[in-house]
């Protein structure tokens, strides 16, 4: 595993470094194994974000979860695994947990589909999440194939930095709002600005063109608090809970659209 904790670190055992540039590694969970994340998440994270009963979608069986840059799928697949809730419990969710894995790069795409075990509950789609239109028409469709339109919970783990670096300021921005308009509960983890750095400096390293955002970028120092206060303030949401630091000191944060409901112990 990268000691630094950065992602782009990964890049120096790459195959393709270059076509690394959005953090498509193809062998990302060789370095980051799902585990990493999972053992912070709790396993009853579902019965906290499935649809109240008396609301909107009260057939009290269908719970749709979205996993934005999903890469090669390993840890969309250990995810629904692991919030399959323990039956003695009473409130087990096999069957009724759906998850969407998207990502930009096909090729992880395809990689998803192949070894995918689930493939009733689990689906994975090629989709850029900084183009409006695919991304609209995309998402509209499946939540629409539910009767939905918004998502139980957006889980978006090590991807705004990529948006960031890629797209500016601006789209990072925007990347936020259309996860809080997608979703009821967010789960998200940024990367530092040490990463951000490290990216910067492996494609100089590596005789790579410059990401073209990175000199010119103005959010930059504690991202995470930057990614805070822009949904609370901007997009309402409320910070829920933070489930600790990742081994690569990167902290996992559940938002909530729900007014009135912030800082419930999960
Ligand atoms: C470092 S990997 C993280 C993978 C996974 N989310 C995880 O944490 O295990 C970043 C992923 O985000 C994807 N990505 C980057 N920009 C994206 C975009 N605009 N739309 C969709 N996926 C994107 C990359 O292709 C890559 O697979």
């Amino acid at each position: 595993m990268a000691a630094s904790g950065c992602d782009v670190d990964l890049l120096e055992t790459a195959r393709e470094p270059g076509a690394a540039r959005h953090g498509n590694f193809i062998n990302y969970y060789t370095f980051n194994p799902p585990e990493n994340r999972l053992r912070l998440i709790p396993r009853t994270l579902l019965q906290d974000v499935a649809p109240p009963h008396g609301g909107e979608h009260d057939d009290g069986e269908v719970v749709l979860v979205l996993d934005v840059g999903c890469n090669s799928g390993d840890l969309t697949v250990a995810l629904y695994k692991h919030l399959q809730v323990d039956r003695s419990s009473g409130s087990e969710t096999h069957g009724r947990l759906h998850l969407l894995g998207c990502d930009l790069d096909e090729d992880l795409i395809l990689r998803a589909v192949r070894s995918n075990p689930f493939p009733e509950t689990i689906s994975f789609i090629p989709l850029d999440i900084t183009q409006d239109s695919t991304f609209r028409t995309q998402l509209e469709g499946y939540l629409g194939s539910f009767g939905r339109s918004t998502f139980d919970l957006c889980v978006c783990l090590a991807v705004t930095m990529w948006v960031h670096l890629n797209h500016g300021d601006a789209a990072l921005l925007e990347l936020l709002s259309r996860l809080a308009s997608l979703c009821h509960r967010l789960l998200l983890e940024v990367q530092p600005w040490k990463c951000y750095r490290s990216a910067a400096r492996r494609m100089r390293k590596l005789g790579r063109q410059d990401f073209e955002h990175f000199r010119e970028l103005k959010i930059q120092g504690d991202m995470a608090k930057h990614a805070t206060q822009y949904l609370e303030k901007q997009c309402g949401m409320k910070l829920v809970c933070c489930f600790g630091s990742t081994t690569w000191d990167r902290t996992l944060l559940l938002f909530s659209r729900d007014k009135g409901e912030g800082q419930r112990h999960l």
